[in-house]
């Protein structure tokens, strides 16, 4: 919940938007500002003096009426102009480390009141963005740039290492020779991947119109690594239908990154003890992850598949008669699901 407000805060300052234009007018022509965004009752309780202005947003009135002093008060939608040259009266008992009067004003009402406060410094130019206790100074477009071109780096590094322990896992798979810490290592990359997303995410929000190419690089590099990691969920855990798989990998989500590196941790969270030789132990994947990858095959159908016959290798050693009688199979699936099988064991030990 918080952090989708942060999110919204920084799309809403993006570049390309009309606030961010506004914002850049004013930081441009060096007069400082102070906005607030919203009127809810709470709000309008700090809010005292100036005048009604109630027109539609525009970024050059807005600049106009920043060379006032005091707040400009915007929507709860940015779409309206509401008040300017207003003075904010905040509980001066709420903490702020600021020490100019306009960003210690701008804190406070933004703790008392949850709304999302710009200040734009006269002296620093320098925008920065408050909402409750966050709080958070808007760089140059060219520095998020470069932070997010080395994020992606990075991502392609770890991409290329996820790639190589999956289809180790899928080998050791087909040869039912998987142990708990191979289905660790694999969950910890997935894990690893998906951190970097998140990070690349939110330099995507904050570069708005200047981000479409970080955009579509991050998704093709992305592609498919939460359903991986839902899947090899799936064939591993050994909690009941309420712990979903999307919420074992939610939890793993919010440890630090030094419980990520724990493989014990990671085995116990799909229900398995975490005694210190659990790593070793052999496990067989009941074959979802596999199985999600032969063309054509229904989810249904592989939940049949699944209940029937309990583990991949009871999958792969039935003959065509005996898939045939699972629901949803007849004779011709029943061989494409035994030439798929066949095909992505070639292909894995091809690749490896
Ligand atoms: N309570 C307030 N309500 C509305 N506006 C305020 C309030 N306090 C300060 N301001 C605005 O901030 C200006 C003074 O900013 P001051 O330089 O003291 O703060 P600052 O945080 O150091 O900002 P800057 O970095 O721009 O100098 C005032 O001219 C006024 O426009």
């Amino acid at each position: 919940m918080k952090d989708e407000r942060i999110v919204l805060a920084l799309k809403s300052v993006a570049p390309g938007t009309p606030l961010r234009e506004g914002l850049e007018q004013i930081l441009r022509a060096k007069t400082g500002g102070l906005i607030v965004i919203g009127d809810t009752a709470k709000i309008m309780e700090v809010v005292e003096g100036g005048f009604a202005i109630n027109t539609d947003y525009s970024p050059a009135y807005l600049y106009e009426l920043a060379k006032m002093d005091g707040a400009i008060i915007l929507s709860e939608d940015g779409k309206k102009i509401l008040y300017a040259n207003a003075q904010l009266i905040p509980d001066p008992a709420i903490p702020s480390a600021e020490t100019g009067i306009r960003h210690r004003t701008a804190e406070r009402v933004a703790k008392q009141t949850n709304a999302l406060v710009i200040a734009i410094s006269q002296r620093r130019s320098v925008i920065t963005l408050y909402q409750g206790n966050f709080k958070y100074s808007l760089s140059e477009v060219s520095v998020i740039l470069n932070k997010a071109n080395q994020a992606i780096a990075t991502l392609e590094k770890y991409r290329a290492v996820l790639d190589k322990t999956l289809m180790r896992l899928t080998n050791l798979e087909f040869d039912d020779m998987v142990t708990l810490l191979d289905v660790a290592k694999a969950l910890q990359r997935v894990e690893m991947v998906l951190r970097i997303e998140r990070e690349i995410e939110r330099y995507i929000w904050e570069l708005g119109s200047e981000g479409r190419l970080i955009s579509m690089q991050l998704e093709e590099l992305i592609a498919n690594v939460e359903d991986e990691g839902l899947l090899i969920i799936q064939d591993y855990s050994l909690l009941g239908p309420e712990k979903t798989p999307e919420g074992i990998l939610g939890l793993i989500r919010t440890w630090s990154s030094e419980d990520l590196l724990d493989y014990s941790l990671i085995v116990r969270a799909l229900g398995y003890p975490g005694s210190a030789s659990i790593l070793d132990q052999p496990v067989s994947p009941r074959g979802y992850r596999i199985l999600d990858k032969i063309p054509r095959l229904p989810v249904t159908v592989i939940d049949n598949l699944v209940q029937t016959f309990g583990n991949l290798k009871s999958i792969m050693g039935a003959s065509i008669e005996e898939l045939d009688d699972v629901e949803g199979i007849g004779e011709i699936r029943a061989r494409s699901i035994k030439d798929g099988l066949k095909r992505l064991r070639e292909q894995t030990n091809f690749t490896l």
